[in-house]
């Protein structure tokens, strides 16, 4: 039988004053990789940071069997490598340090890095190619070169599950596919992900797809499948075509729908 991953009950968040989930029901299964991808304030974002314990909810959450509200921090900070959506501060540190923030949850409060913690954050940041400029402050870097030093962060927590929003933000073609490679290799290791991604030719690459439209979850299912294709196009009225092309799932986009 699979592992369960994710269980989510009666999910209710609300946000200014409004209920923008409304009693979500979601299973995930552990070893694959999920894209959660839908328009705009859809509640993607919301999704994932009320199941990352980030925003206050109703209903209940388990990741892995336990019962998330009840599941000591430190131990989830270990379990659950966290990767916000437009992250902001920490621009005076140095991409070093940024990345060795991941290991906190690995560290005895104010002890020195470890070996183990050390190799972590020099394996995390030669994955995404930002060793050469370990030394530079986060400020003073590209939105793509920050983006890589973040993905580095999430990385060196070494955790199983990943849980990324808009990991590809400001990343060019060749560091979205090695960002594809290090997911698929996370995964490969026994690893799980859970992606926000607008780049849906990109998202098409997972395992399985949450399609989310104003609140609820419009579809789940497999990249490959039909329905799930179906799904897509329907949430994004018709302005994308999925199709096959060089054996790859791709989203094509239409100027107006049926074109
Ligand atoms: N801090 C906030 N205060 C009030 N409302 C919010 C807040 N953040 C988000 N919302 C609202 O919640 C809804 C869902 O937002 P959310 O960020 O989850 O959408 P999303 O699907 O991730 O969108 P996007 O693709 O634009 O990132 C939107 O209507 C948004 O306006």
């Amino acid at each position: 039988m699979t592992a369960s991953l994710l269980q989510v009950q009666g999910l209710r968040v609300q946000r200014g004053g409004q209920a923008v989930l409304d009693g979500i029901d979601l299973q995930l299964a552990a070893g694959r990789w999920v894209s959660v991808v839908g328009p705009n304030g859809a509640g993607k974002s919301t999704l994932l940071q009320a199941a990352a314990q980030l925003l206050p909810y109703s209903g209940s959450v388990r990741w892995l069997g336990h019962e998330a509200r009840h599941w000591p921090a430190r131990e989830r900070a270990r379990t659950l490598s966290w990767l916000g959506q437009n992250e902001t501060g920490a621009e005076d540190l140095l991409a070093f340090d940024v990345v060795m923030l991941g290991r906190l949850p690995h560290q005895d409060w104010l002890a020195m890095p470890s070996a183990a913690d050390l190799a972590a954050v020099e394996q995390a940041m030669r994955e995404t190619q930002c060793w050469p400029w370990r030394q530079r402050q986060l400020g003073e870097l590209s939105g793509g070169e920050r983006q890589r030093v973040r993905l580095a962060r999430a990385l060196a927590v070494q955790a199983p599950v990943l849980l990324m929003d808009e990991p590809l933000a400001n990343l060019d073609p060749p560091h979205q596919s090695d960002w594809l490679a290090s997911v698929r290799a996370h995964v490969g290791r026994g690893g799980s992900a859970v992606t926000v991604l607008h780049e849906i030719t990109l998202a098409l690459h997972a395992d399985e797809m949450l399609v989310v439209e104003a609140g609820r979850i419009a579809h789940q299912g497999p990249c490959g499948d039909a329905a799930t294709h179906r799904a897509l196009e329907a949430v994004f009225g018709g302005r994308i075509a999925v199709r096959e092309i060089e054996g790859q799932w791709v989203a094509l986009p239409r100027v107006r729908p049926g074109d």
